[in-house]
């Protein structure tokens, strides 16, 4: 596929404790535009849901859920069923698998209409995924400054994630890390972001 694009140094964007590496693009502005247009079409999206300090929260960011198996995913005290992958999501998910040698078995979805829309600090270490599991995050549409911290120093880094862009999480970078997506009032166009995660 577009390897165009690829430099061949990848490094840790961590300083210690856990490998945030971004790829930069893996596809090429064209196809990332083409595949926004389908996955905001196609997919099932649903406002989010959450129960916090016992009061029920919809979020105004949409999410979908889609994997291998029957696989029941608890978050924020909601749980979710994965969907069964559809041809796009299957044939991305191969992609990501090329570039990371890694197998994902399930993939969470976020659709943030504009900059308005965030997420909130949080590091991905429900027991679901298993302990310093890989992470693949594959983003469409606007650009948008993903956030890393620390979780004892507060130290802190960013990278912006562009359209077409890979970005893998490894190694111990839950346990020690947390990330966020920042809200931005510049940000006037849809963004969809795909995380290939692997259920045990
Ligand atoms: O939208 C992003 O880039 C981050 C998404 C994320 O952190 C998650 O789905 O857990
Ligand atoms: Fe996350």
């Amino acid at each position: 596929m577009m390897d165009l694009f690829n430099t061949d140094i990848k490094h840790n964007i961590l300083p210690y404790d856990g490998e945030v590496v971004y790829y930069g693009l893996i596809l090429t502005p064209d196809e990332a535009g083409n595949y926004l247009s389908v996955l905001l079409k196609d997919i099932a999206w649903k406002n989010d849901e959450a129960v916090i300090f016992g009061k029920h929260i919809i979020t105004k960011r949409k999410v979908a859920w889609y994997g291998d198996g029957n696989y029941a995913y608890s978050y924020s005290n909601i749980s979710r069923q994965a969907l069964p992958w559809t041809k796009e999501l299957l044939t991305l998910k191969a992609l990501v698998e090329k570039h990371t040698s890694t197998a994902y078995n399930s993939c969470l979805l976020n659709l943030y209409h504009d900059g308005s829309e965030g997420m909130a600090w949080h590091s991905d270490d429900e027991k679901s995924l298993g302990k310093d599991t890989t992470i693949a995050s594959l983003s469409f549409g606007a650009a948008r400054k993903f956030a890393l911290k620390r979780k004892q120093t507060k130290q802190a880094t960013s990278i912006i994630l562009e359209s077409g862009s890979l970005l893998i999480m490894r190694g111990t970078t839950q346990t020690y890390w947390l990330h966020a997506l920042p809200k931005s009032t510049k940000v006037k166009l849809p963004r969809v972001n795909l995380t290939f995660r692997t259920m045990i």
